[in-house]
């Protein structure tokens, strides 16, 4: 067997610290075949779908990638940028903040890249463009604030996948999760507020997250609780009253169970409540994706609208925002702790600098 990677060693390379950070992945186009493809590496992967593999395999074929592509190609098409998916532009816009911000302290000593973990660019793709550029120590950030088996483990799967056919590893860091990393709260709380000096304050905040089956949290998976825990912080930080917010789940895939209450049926049930205002944040999405931009935007937005809701706004996500990638910026150097040393930290590059500018 062959394994990939750098035929030579030489010491002379540089030994750079590579940053990869990724996000689920989306289809190549808004297409039928785009998305059969897609759904099919989504839907395949066993810890998306936890069930037995030889009936899901047959359920997958015969029944969801028959069904679902068309529509989900129509509903990919509704937000589709002459540039492509809005998760692939946020998430490349997101690496080159990233990499501005770190390069401005590390200088060529650190590079960026960014993947997906289903379609283009693969995580397999970015790791080779890493050890190309002479990565030798890798920190991997899934944008993921909340942990989920089903998103953040399996990016360890992928990693884990093409490491096992390469000869050499390099020295390798994973930021499971952050849902309580405070200034990723503090940086949802001043996005909301700049949002609320710009379009006005108004009614129920709703923070919708993305669910997963119900079977999941009752096996163990702490997602839950994190996303409760991810609300609640950032409610605090924003000085709200407990009729002011509510956690939702939203995305239900297939006939069990999901995390409730759900999304849909809130929006559906809040205006026969008194509430005929409502502005929705979604603070587990990085970046805004056909779940927030069309499932929230759109659909959601027309459930409540439909059952006497007067007022709808959805807060965009963090994206490629400012606040966003300072609180990113700070993570990652938070867990480069000891990797600067001694060729590549901020203060041996100012040192030299200093020795440079005397000598010259
Ligand atoms: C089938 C089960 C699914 C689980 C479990 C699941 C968990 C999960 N997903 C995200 C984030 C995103 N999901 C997105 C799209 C999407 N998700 C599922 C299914 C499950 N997700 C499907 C079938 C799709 C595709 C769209 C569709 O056909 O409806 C996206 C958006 C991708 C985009 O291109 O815009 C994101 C982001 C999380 C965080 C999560 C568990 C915590
Ligand atoms: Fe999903
Ligand atoms: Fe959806």
């Amino acid at each position: 067997m062959a394994f990939k990677g750098t035929q030579h060693y030489d010491h002379q390379r540089p030994q750079r610290i590579g940053v990869l950070i990724t996000n689920l992945g989306t289809p190549d186009a808004p297409t039928s075949a785009a998305l059969r493809r897609y759904l099919k590496e989504f839907l395949s992967d066993p810890r998306v779908v936890e069930v037995p593999r030889l009936l899901w395999f047959f359920i997958l074929r015969l029944v969801i990638l028959v069904i679902r592509p068309p529509r989900s190609a129509a509903a990919y098409r509704k937000v589709w940028t002459e540039q492509g998916s809005p998760l692939l532009l946020h998430t490349r816009d997101q690496a080159e903040g990233l990499s501005e911000r770190l390069r401005a302290h590390y200088g060529d000593d650190l590079v960026v890249e960014f993947a997906m973990r289903y379609g283009q660019p693969s995580i397999s793709a970015a790791l080779q463009k890493l050890e190309d550029q002479g990565v030798r120590r890798l920190l991997v950030l899934p944008l993921y604030p909340q942990y989920s088996a089903s998103t953040n483990a399996s990016t360890f799967d992928a990693l884990a996948a093409d490491f096992a056919g390469r000869r050499w590893l390099p020295d390798l860091r994973f930021i499971s999760h952050y849902p309580d990393y405070w200034p990723y709260i503090d940086a949802m709380a001043r996005h909301i507020e700049a949002y609320w000096q710009s379009h006005g304050r108004a009614g129920k905040l709703l923070f919708s997250f993305h669910g997963v089956p119900k079977r999941y949290l009752l096996n163990g998976d702490p997602y839950f609780c994190e996303c409760h825990q991810s609300a609640r912080l950032l409610a605090e930080r924003l000085g709200l009253q407990d009729d002011d917010w509510q956690v939702t789940f939203q995305s239900r895939f297939g006939r069990e169970e999901w995390l409730q209450p759900y999304t849909d049926h809130t929006l559906k049930a809040l205006p026969g409540q008194g509430v005929k205002s409502v502005q929705v944040f979604c603070p587990g999405f990085s970046a805004d994706c056909l779940e927030t931009l069309e499932e929230i935007d759109e659909e959601n937005r027309g459930y409540f609208l439909a059952a006497g809701g007067e007022q709808f706004a959805y807060i965009p996500a963090l994206n490629a925002e400012p606040v966003h990638l300072d609180a990113l910026a700070q993570l990652v150097e938070d867990n480069l702790q000891g990797w600067e040393r001694p060729d590549n930290s901020p203060a041996v590059r100012q040192a030299r600098a200093k020795r440079a500018s005397k000598a010259g």
